[in-house]
């Protein structure tokens, strides 16, 4: 397992990229700890493959270093990096049985049967498919298949890292879900260091302990499933991450308060200080987080509810603020579609981003 630093990374697939749009990668340092796993969350097109493949070697970054445990890797093709890779759709043998499929990567760097043997075992057990192992390959479904590129790609106990490119797409939901849980429990085991690229956020929460999120070409921020719902770093996050997303009210500042609708909430003196001149502040509320308050209060707005849909365990409500909707989940009913109430964004709970960063 390797510790790899990405220091002054950058990659554009076009020669002389003068725009920040001509970047696949935009610049970034990044570091994955070993041993750690991580999932590269986000929409399709903002780069994950292309940073996964600069990590495997597939593609040659055209700024920065590929360091693997302070060895300068960025010149060595693929085959020298010592990572295991496992693409969308499976890479096997189907000729070969089950067994021998696991047993490649092992014979290959010489190992010797017996060794061979218990691992593949190992591996086999873990990922259910112990009963397969005399059967060949080219007979069993899809997800079978996919399951033995899973293990090729987790046989080798001696890789820098292994690298998992939406390696579920082609898996049923319900044994995605269970394989998403074995693969939890295997790094656990196992302790390798796993990345896991997926546009599914969920896929990403249950399967990592932290969760880099990326949106064009960029690295807007790096935490565990928890950091990423209470504290997003950048609206992106607040929005892509939670269902549904992060309300996100852009609205105008003036003496010290910001104005959703015609009430004002008191700012915060680092949002205050972060303003810069600026004369506008964007709000981030959870849904979760947001109160409908019994009588106007301090830093309450007047609101009016849109709709109301009663969700089973909780109600879904939308309420018009000014010119900003905004949604809440609540657990009683705030009164009837077109009725006046009055909203509370809990200050610990209320967060400030001018230009997308968060700054209160
Ligand atoms: N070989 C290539 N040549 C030129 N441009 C490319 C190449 N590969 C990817 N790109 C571009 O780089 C950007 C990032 O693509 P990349 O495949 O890394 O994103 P992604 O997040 O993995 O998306 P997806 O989930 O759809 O695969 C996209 O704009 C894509 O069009």
């Amino acid at each position: 397992m390797a510790r790899i630093e990405l220091p002054d990374l950058a990659h554009a697939y076009k020669p002389n990229p003068q725009r920040p749009e001509d970047y696949a990668l935009r610049p970034m340092n990044l570091t994955w700890d070993d041993g750690g796993a991580y999932a590269l969350l986000g929409p399709s097109g903002c780069g994950k493959t292309t940073l996964l493949n600069i990590i495997s070697g597939l593609v040659r970054p055209s700024h920065g270093r590929v360091i693997f445990d302070g060895k300068d890797v960025t010149d060595l093709p693929p085959e020298a990096r010592n990572i295991a890779q496992v693409f969308q759709f499976p890479v096997i043998y189907d000729t070969m049985t089950v067994f021998d499929n696991l047993a490649f990567p092992l014979r290959n760097r010489g190992w010797k049967e017996a060794e061979v043997r218990k691992r593949v075992e190992h591996i086999a057990a873990m990922l259910e498919l112990s009963s397969d192992l005399k059967h060949r390959a080219s007979g069993l479904a899809v997800d079978a298949k996919q399951k033995i590129s899973l293990g090729r790609g987790l046989v080798r106990p001696d890789v820098a890292a292994v690298l998992f490119d939406e390696p579920l797409t082609v898996i049923d939901p319900h044994l995605k879900w269970l394989l998403r849980r074995k693969l939890k429990e295997i790094h656990h085991e196992l302790k390798l260091s796993l990345i896991y690229v997926t546009h599914d956020q969920v896929e990403a929460l249950t399967f990592a302990d932290k969760v880099v999120v990326m949106t064009q070409g960029e690295v807007v921020q790096t935490g565990s499933a928890q950091e990423l719902f209470e504290e997003p770093a950048h609206t992106f996050v607040g929005y892509f991450i939670g269902n549904p997303g992060m309300n996100l009210l852009a609205c105008p500042v003036r003496d010290g308060r910001v104005y959703p609708g015609a009430d004002g909430i008191a700012l915060p003196p680092a949002a205050q200080a972060a303003l810069a001149g600026s004369a506008g502040i964007t709000i981030g509320i959870r849904p979760e987080f947001v109160e409908c308050a019994p009588a106007q209060g301090v830093d309450t707005v007047a609101a009016t509810v849109a709709s109301v849909r009663n969700m089973g365990t909780h109600f879904m409500a939308e309420f018009t603020v000014g010119a900003h909707t905004v949604t809440a989940k609540l657990r009683s009913a705030p009164a009837r579609a077109g009725q006046a109430v009055w909203l509370r964004f809990p200050p610990e709970r209320t967060l400030y981003y001018v230009n997308d960063k968060r700054v209160a």
